[in-house]
């Protein structure tokens, strides 16, 4: 079987160029420009990677980018103080804080501090108790919202298919458990304590892995057919001394067996950032009366 590679960076290529059509037409139509405010503690080098990205992105939608860069020894009630005002700053329309936050920050009180009508990331109580209700108007967390795209761009239908998701973070597989069950899939989710999770993985129509253990998922571990979302970015450094990022999925050993596949880097991170634009719009969008 020859696998075909998902390819996520023209998918949110795609997504991005519709976006800024529909920010412009909001511009014109409504004088609302989306804005996004990105908070980021300390130096952790990929966050500042990401954070980065995302404000490239949002300057290439022609939203607003608001970036507060805070330093590590930041106190958890200066973070809650700045919360505080984002939430009644009209031009802000979107507040996310980059995770993960350095240890000694409390980081589900911080962002329960965010008012759920700016919450671009899906993670309040009340945005997480929305989809779990299976409610529309709620904002769904920007990765495996983009898995749910991906997915639905590459197979006809998900009713009925078995998903297996290793990985049960409130970011990424808690909520992808609820989007799927929702699309009709019959849903296993496999964690730390998940005895034989590669006799799961076996099973799966849909495999995602999002655990951040490099290469975690062997061929051995999957079935002639599968479709497989690898959500994991991980940096090593190669014996020539270079970075290079990897998934969770030992992606060599997989091709050939599996029917589907999103590669990393270009697979699911670009879609993540896309989704994060489309929740930002979205969030403007509410405001209108
Ligand atoms: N508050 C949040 N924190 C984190 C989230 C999140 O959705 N909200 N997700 C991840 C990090 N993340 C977004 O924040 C993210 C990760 C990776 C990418 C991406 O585009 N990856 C590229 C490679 C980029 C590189 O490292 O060179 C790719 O996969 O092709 C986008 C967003 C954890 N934290
Ligand atoms: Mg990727």
């Amino acid at each position: 079987m020859k696998t075909q590679l998902i390819d996520g960076k023209s998918f949110a290529s795609n997504m991005t160029q519709k976006i800024a059509l529909e920010v412009k037409q909001l511009q014109q139509e409504k004088n609302i420009t989306p804005g996004l405010a990105v908070i980021l503690v300390g130096n952790d080098p990929a966050s500042e990677v990401y954070v980065r990205n995302k404000t490239k992105q949002t300057h290439r939608v022609g939203m607003r980018s608001f970036m507060h860069l805070l330093p590590e020894t930041t106190t958890q009630e200066e973070i809650l103080n700045l919360i505080a005002r984002l939430n009644k700053d009209p031009d802000i329309h979107g507040i996310l804080v980059q995770l993960p936050l350095p240890k000694g920050l409390n980081a589900d009180t911080i962002i329960q501090a965010i008012t759920p009508h700016k919450d671009v990331d899906g993670l309040t109580a009340y945005n997480t108790g929305k989809l779990a209700l299976g409610h529309k108007d709620g904002f769904i967390p920007c990765t495996p919202l983009g898995c749910l795209m991906l997915l639905q761009k590459e197979l006809s239908s998900l009713k009925g298919l078995h998903a297996v998701i290793i990985g049960a973070s409130n970011l990424m597989g808690k909520p992808m458990a609820q989007l799927l069950l929702q699309e009709g899939c019959t849903v296993t989710i496999a964690h730390i304590h998940t005895r034989n999770p590669e006799k799961l993985a076996r099973q799966a129509d849909i495999l995602i892995v999002a655990t951040g253990c490099s290469e975690l998922v062997k061929g051995s571990w999957i079935s002639e057919g599968t479709t497989i979302i690898d959500v994991g970015i991980n940096r090593i450094t190669t014996k020539d001394n270079k970075t290079k990022l990897i998934g969770d999925v030992a992606f060599e050993e997989v091709l050939g067996k599996a029917a589907k596949i999103t590669p990393v880097p270009g697979g699911v991170g670009p879609v993540t950032i896309a989704c994060l634009l489309h929740n930002t719009l979205q969030a403007a969008r509410n405001t209108i009366k």
